[in-house]
This record gives C-alpha cells, sequence and structure tokens, in this order.
C-alpha cells in the first residue's frame, strides 16, 4: 500500500490556465438533504464550491433552498423530487455527488434510481452517505460511469458486506474490484482501493469527529473530479487536503467543525498550484 503524498497532491493541483471560465471548471449537481438532514447537502455544496467546482446546482427538498442560499449564493437550486427537472439538469453535469443526507425513505429511492439508471459514461458520480446505505439495502445495477464511493466503515460493511473487524485492506481491494468502483474507506487511517493499487492517506486526527466531516469530503471529491483529469488523483488529492487542513486547524483546536475545513481549502489550493 501507497502512501498518498505531497507530490501527488501538488502534480494533481495545477495553476489555472488565464484563458479559462467558469465551464472549464466543470459543472456538479450534489443531490441529497431531505428535511432533516438539509446541513449535510449545504457542507457537501460548499466543499465542492470552495474546492473550486465552476457552476454548482444542489438537488434538495425545497425547505433547504433558504438556508442553502444564505450560507452558499454560489450554487444554484432544484427540488430533488421533480423528476423531469432533474433528468434535464442532469444531462450538462460533468460530476453527480449523491447521498449526503439524502436518508432513506421511498422518496430518496427514486432518486437514486433515477440517478443511476441516467447517468452516463462521461460523467462521474460520487456515491456517499444514504446512496451507500439505499443501494446496500435494495442492490441495483452501477453504470458504467468513473464512481468512486466514500463510506465510513459502517456503510461500507453494508455495501461490501465486510465486518468491520474484517476491512482489512485485501478484503478491502477485493471487494472494490468487485463493484467496480475506487472505494474510499473512511477511518482514522483512511485508505482508498482502485483497480490493484491502494493507498493510504497519511493525516486526520479524532478532532474530525464531527457529524459532516463526511459530507464535506464527499463534496470536495466532487469539486476536484469536476477540475482535474486523472479521476483516482483528484481522489486521492481531496482525502489528502481534507485531512491536512484539519490537522493544521487541530494545532490550536480541540474540534474542527466541517465548514472551517471548507473556509481553508482555497488557500492550501492556492498553496499546492504554487509548489
Ligand atoms: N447535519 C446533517 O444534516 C448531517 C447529516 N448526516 C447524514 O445522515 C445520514 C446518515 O448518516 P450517518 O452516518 O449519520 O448514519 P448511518 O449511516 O446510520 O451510520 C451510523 C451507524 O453506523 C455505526 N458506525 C460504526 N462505525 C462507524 C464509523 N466509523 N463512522 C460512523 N458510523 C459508524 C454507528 O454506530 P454508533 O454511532 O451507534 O456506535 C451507527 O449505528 C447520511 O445521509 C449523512 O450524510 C450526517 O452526515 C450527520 C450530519
Ligand atoms: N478519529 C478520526 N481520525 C481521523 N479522521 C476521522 C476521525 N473521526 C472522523 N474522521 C474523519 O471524518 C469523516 C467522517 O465521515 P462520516 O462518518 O461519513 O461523516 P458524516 O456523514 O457525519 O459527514 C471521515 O473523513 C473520517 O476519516
Ligand atoms: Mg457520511
Amino acid at each position: 500500500m501507497q502512501t498518498i503524498t505531497t507530490d501527488l497532491v501538488k502534480q494533481t493541483i495545477i495553476k489555472r490556465p488565464a484563458d479559462s471560465y467558469k465551464g472549464t471548471y466543470g459543472r456538479i449537481m450534489l443531490i441529497g438533504g431531505n428535511q432533516n438532514f438539509g446541513g449535510a447537502i449545504i457542507m457537501a455544496a460548499t466543499a465542492a464550491t470552495y474546492s473550486g467546482a465552476g457552476l454548482v446546482t444542489v438537488a434538495t427538498d425545497p425547505s433547504n433552498f433558504t438556508s442553502l442560499h444564505a450560507q452558499l449564493p454560489e450554487a444554484m437550486v432544484m427540488d430533488y423530487q421533480n423528476t423531469p427537472q432533474l433528468l434535464a439538469l442532469l444531462k450538462g453535469m460533468d460530476v453527480i455527488v449523491i447521498g449526503p443526507g439524502l436518508g432513506t425513505e421511498p422518496g430518496a429511492e427514486t432518486v437514486l434510481t433515477t440517478v443511476l439508471t441516467h447517468v452516463t459514461v462521461q460523467q462521474r458520480l460520487v456515491l456517499d452517505g444514504s446512496a451507500l446505505t439505499l443501494l446496500a439495502a435494495n442492490p441495483q445495477p452501477l453504470p458504467a460511469s468513473p464512481i468512486v464511493v466514500t463510506p465510513h466503515q459502517m456503510e461500507w460493511q453494508r455495501l461490501s458486506g465486510l465486518k468491520i473487524a474484517d476491512q482489512t485492506p485485501a478484503a478491502n481491494q477485493v471487494a472494490a474490484q468487485r463493484l467496480h468502483v475506487t472505494a474510499v474507506v473512511k477511518a482514522h487511517r483512511t485508505t482508498i482501493y482502485a483497480g490493484t493499487q491502494a493507498w493510504r492517506n497519511p493525516g486526520g486526527s479524532p478532532a474530525m469527529a464531527t457529524g459532516g466531516m463526511g459530507d464535506t469530503l464527499a463534496g470536495m471529491v466532487g469539486g476536484f473530479l469536476a477540475q482535474f483529469a486523472d479521476f483516482n488523483h483528484a481522489i486521492l488529492s481531496a482525502v489528502y487536503l481534507h485531512s491536512a487542513i484539519a490537522d493544521d486547524l487541530a494545532q490550536t483546536r480541540y474540534v474542527v467543525l466541517p465548514h472551517q475545513i471548507s473556509a481553508e481549502i482555497p488557500k492550501y489550493m492556492h498553496h499546492y498550484s504554487q509548489l
């Protein structure tokens, strides 16, 4: 297993060409946030936007529109239950993140199925949180698109069938290959599996153990995938930076909040782009 290096991150986060515009940096849709978990999709969308995604659309429960806009006026919104509009907007997306705060009610299952059956091979897909729990409870075929899943250990148990105690690197690798996904198995030391390759994230601390920390990572992964061509390197760089920022903040803080990480992302990306 390789450790993710700063070299990989600095090679991934490149200087922006002068002759570029918002379309250059990707169109991303983040889908989730039911009436109870609006914060999750707000945190994910904030992370995607602060990661530099060019155009951000959030498909969520309408009860979240105002709070989302108060936090993130850069984002566009739509009602995730409006299937015709969802299908129309999905077509133009480069990246789709689904799951943060989506919940597991039947309506959420319908949204997930709509996305899984319409996403194209050109689109990159991030499956997190409730999307993984729904998939595990009711397996359905995954599209041929590049897919990354970002489970915590219980979500990975549900999805892979591996009990937490059995989630060894070798078993995780086999499971990721069987699912045809890149798997970011989150833990104190997160490990990432893609085909025959595996990486270990060197950072992270218990100061990160706050609700929304994974939602923020899912948004960062989506934001990086919207901009950086190499699929796995974009994912690895997002995982690395998420915990690197948290570790720096934790030097003077007992707990690090997800939105504090998002606020730091542009500064850290600038730093790595200059190296
Ligand atoms: N502000 C918001 O809107 C927020 C909304 N959120 C959204 O809520 C949705 C549900 O996501 P979820 O992760 O909260 O619940 P679920 O999938 O049932 O997993 C929890 C179960 O797994 C167990 N467990 C064992 N190991 C574990 C581990 N390493 N890490 C974590 N859990 C571990 C754990 O064990 P226990 O804690 O009981 O010991 C418990 O039994 C999802 O859409 C998410 O995006 C959240 O992000 C919070 C902020
Ligand atoms: N003790 C810890 N050490 C390192 N990282 C941690 C620790 N606790 C939590 N994290 C990180 O926080 C995130 C938690 O993700 P997740 O459980 O999905 O959160 P949520 O769904 O509430 O947003 C993961 O990136 C995980 O690696
Ligand atoms: Mg989560």
